[in-house]
């Protein structure tokens, strides 16, 4: 890998009895994608919080760009050029499409990979052209659909201008044929050069996208690495993937469902 844009390194996290990150370490370089998998309770949150700054872990450290923002609070993580979406996106439902990608860009620091740095609406402008949405830039939010309401949480973010960008199950609960759409942004991003990290349990959807994937299970990172060698390592197909995938002959579980049982 080339020089890592985010390096964590020891990460432990306990919630009273509950040990939601033990001694996990991995790096993401500019311009790559890791995907995060792991059953239900595993830490996958926890963790993209912790390097969000929106939660402090009780050891380890995490470092941008090799410069420790492990005592950094959110907003200073996000002014360093981290971004984080949230799994079920909440817009501003009385704005529009495009008002609430203006106030992502308003708070866009002197990390600016999206557009001029002093003009904060052609930035907001640049993430709808990105995220496909320009159409419906004028839509009130709280009408949009579920694959808008996703692409618009994408395009908040992305207006922040990260080079980290942190996504929460983006493609849950999207159809078949909308899910392409979402992988093609998430290449488009990566492409673009911004790291990514990506908690998803529509496995073949991460697979079409992540150079890398790492798994977690109580806490713990079980395997990470190639990700068509990690679904197949026997750790992962036990406590994760159990009987939805035959690793012998398919590389990826099948569209319909998700190893958690829920629907694509
Ligand atoms: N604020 C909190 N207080 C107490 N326990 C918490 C808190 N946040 C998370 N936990 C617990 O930590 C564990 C890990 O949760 P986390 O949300 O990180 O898992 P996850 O892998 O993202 O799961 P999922 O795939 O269901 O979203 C769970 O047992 C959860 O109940």
């Amino acid at each position: 890998m080339s020089d890592p844009l985010l390096e964590v390194t020891g990460v432990a996290k306990r919630f009273g009895r509950v040990v939601t990150a033990r001694d996990v370490s991995f790096e993401v370089a500019a311009g790559e994608a890791l995907g995060l998998v792991g059953p239900n309770g595993a830490g996958k949150t926890t963790l993209l919080d912790i390097v969000a700054g929106t939660l402090r872990a009780d050891a380890g450290t995490v470092v941008l760009e090799g410069r420790d923002v492990t005592r950094l609070g959110a907003a200073a993580r996000a002014d360093r050029g981290i971004a984080r979406s949230y799994q079920v996106p909440r817009p501003f439902g009385g704005l529009t499409v495009y008002e609430n990608v203006l106030v992502g860009a308003s708070f866009a620091g002197r990390h600016t990979r999206t557009g001029p740095a002093d003009d904060a609406r052609a930035q907001a402008w640049h993430a709808l052209e990105v995220t496909g949405m320009t159409e419906v830039a004028n839509t009130p939010s709280g009408s949009l659909r579920l694959l808008d309401r996703k692409r618009l949480e994408v395009a908040r973010v992305l207006a922040t201008g990260p080079r980290l960008l942190l996504l929460d199950e983006i493609a849950g609960g999207l159809t078949d044929s909308e899910l392409p759409q979402v992988v093609r942004l998430v290449r488009r991003l990566r492409d673009d050069g911004v790291a990514v990290v990506w908690i998803e349990h529509v496995l073949h959807a991460l697979l079409d996208v992540v150079d890398r994937l790492m798994c977690l299970a109580g806490g713990e990172v079980i395997a990470q690495g190639d990700p068509h060698a990690v679904i197949r390592s026997p750790e992962v197909v036990e406590v994760y993937l159990g009987s939805t995938v035959d690793t012998a002959t398919d590389p990826a579980p099948g569209p319909a469902t998700t190893p958690t049982g829920e629907t694509a």
